[in-house]
């Protein structure tokens, strides 16, 4: 039987106070998506607006150290702030088994995922939720999630849901390299010769992993799965099903273009905080992902981000070769606060660290 939708208190209750996510609402079978879930004009997506032409950089990882691989990575980071790569290093059944764990939780009954609910959870490093902030956001987002903070394999183990912890846990391990050599290769092309230890807790001392899913929906157009935001992150690493609908702001803001789904490989963007550190030298790209009409979705972003009691700001280096600072010092725990104080709203965020 179809929810009785008529009224906010009915939606909010069904869909995030009873677990049922907008996946429940979809599957409802209803035709058309309630008015909570109509965007205004100006944040749907217009297709006009979308650039054929181009594509973000595909870069093969397999010659990692090749000062013209690495030079391609700082390229994709300055120009695009997104990349996908290719023979990246984690294993092809890793990343299935990442999205079937995914299919599997949200395939559980509402009473169980009601349980990840910001109410119920046991901690505050596992949350399932609906949306953005539903709380400060005007319209809805077309999107449930499962939101996990890695803090230690001991407690991934006793509070991340059975249905996906192990599997998430290895796409975790499985992408440090990746990780590493991605930020070594960033680090050398702004002329930072090593990452220390203290270097390397403030750029990649926390991770989230994120269980994205995005049920199809009746009117894509109307509404959006994830609002233009860029990723408070230092880099995420982004895997997505075959289904597409994540697009980037092109080179100097123009239009929008596609990420389209490669198999086996991954996206690679930069966050507000690696923007911060590299004192602007590495962009961090507004993005956005469209509804689809024909098919559910899903994706897994690991977010590695600095620890939250960190405070950043350019790096030291980069002053001290003279760079004028162009953000100031900002704790770390502050910045992501205010990234979830409000509803999605492009690159508007990075504006808190700016001198
Ligand atoms: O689903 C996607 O492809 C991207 C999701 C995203 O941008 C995010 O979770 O920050
Ligand atoms: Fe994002």
């Amino acid at each position: 039987m179809a929810p009785a939708i008529s009224e906010s208190r009915d939606l909010t209750e069904f869909v995030a106070k009873q677990g049922n996510g907008v996946k429940g609402l979809a599957e409802t079978g209803l035709k058309s998506v309630p008015k909570q879930y109509i965007q205004p004009l100006e944040e749907r997506m217009d297709m006009q607006n979308v650039v054929t032409q181009e594509s973000i950089p595909v870069i093969d990882m397999s010659k990692w150290d090749d000062p013209h691989v690495m030079r391609s990575i700082c390229d994709a980071a300055e120009k695009w702030g997104f990349f996908q790569v290719t023979n990246h290093g984690v294993p092809v059944e890793v990343l299935e088994n990442v999205k079937e764990a995914t299919k599997k939780f949200f395939g559980l009954p509402a009473e169980e995922k009601m349980m990840y609910t910001k109410e119920n959870s046991l901690t505050n490093n596992v949350r399932y939720g609906t949306s953005f902030v539903p709380e400060a956001e005007e319209s809805l987002e077309w999107k449930d999630y499962l939101s996990l903070f890695y803090t230690s394999e001991e407690e991934a183990y006793a509070f991340w849901p059975k249905e996906c912890k192990e599997h998430a846990l290895e796409f975790i391990k499985g992408s440090e390299l990746l990780i590493r050599r991605l930020l070594e290769a960033l680090m050398e092309g702004l002329k930072v010769m090593s990452i220390d230890a203290t270097k390397s807790l403030v750029l990649t001392g926390s991770k989230r992993i994120n269980f994205n899913f995005y049920p199809k929906c009746p009117n894509p157009e109307l509404t959006v799965g994830v609002g233009r935001h860029s990723d408070v992150s230092t880099l995420t690493i982004l895997l997505q099903d075959d289904i597409g609908g994540l697009y980037v702001r092109g080179i100097g803001g123009k239009g929008w273009i596609h990420v389209p789904p490669m198999t086996g490989s991954l996206v690679i963007n930069v966050g507000d905080a690696l923007q911060i550190m590299s004192n602007g030298h590495y962009k961090s790209i507004e993005h956005r992902v469209v509804a689809n009409g024909s098919n559910d979705r899903i994706s897994v972003p690991i977010f590695v981000n600095p620890r939250p009691h960190d405070t950043i700001g350019p790096l030291p280096e980069l002053l001290e070769m003279g760079e004028k600072p162009v953000y100031k010092q900002v704790l770390y725990s502050d910045y992501v606060k205010h990234f979830f104080n409000k509803a999605h709203d492009g690159k508007k965020t990075i504006d808190f660290a700016k001198i």
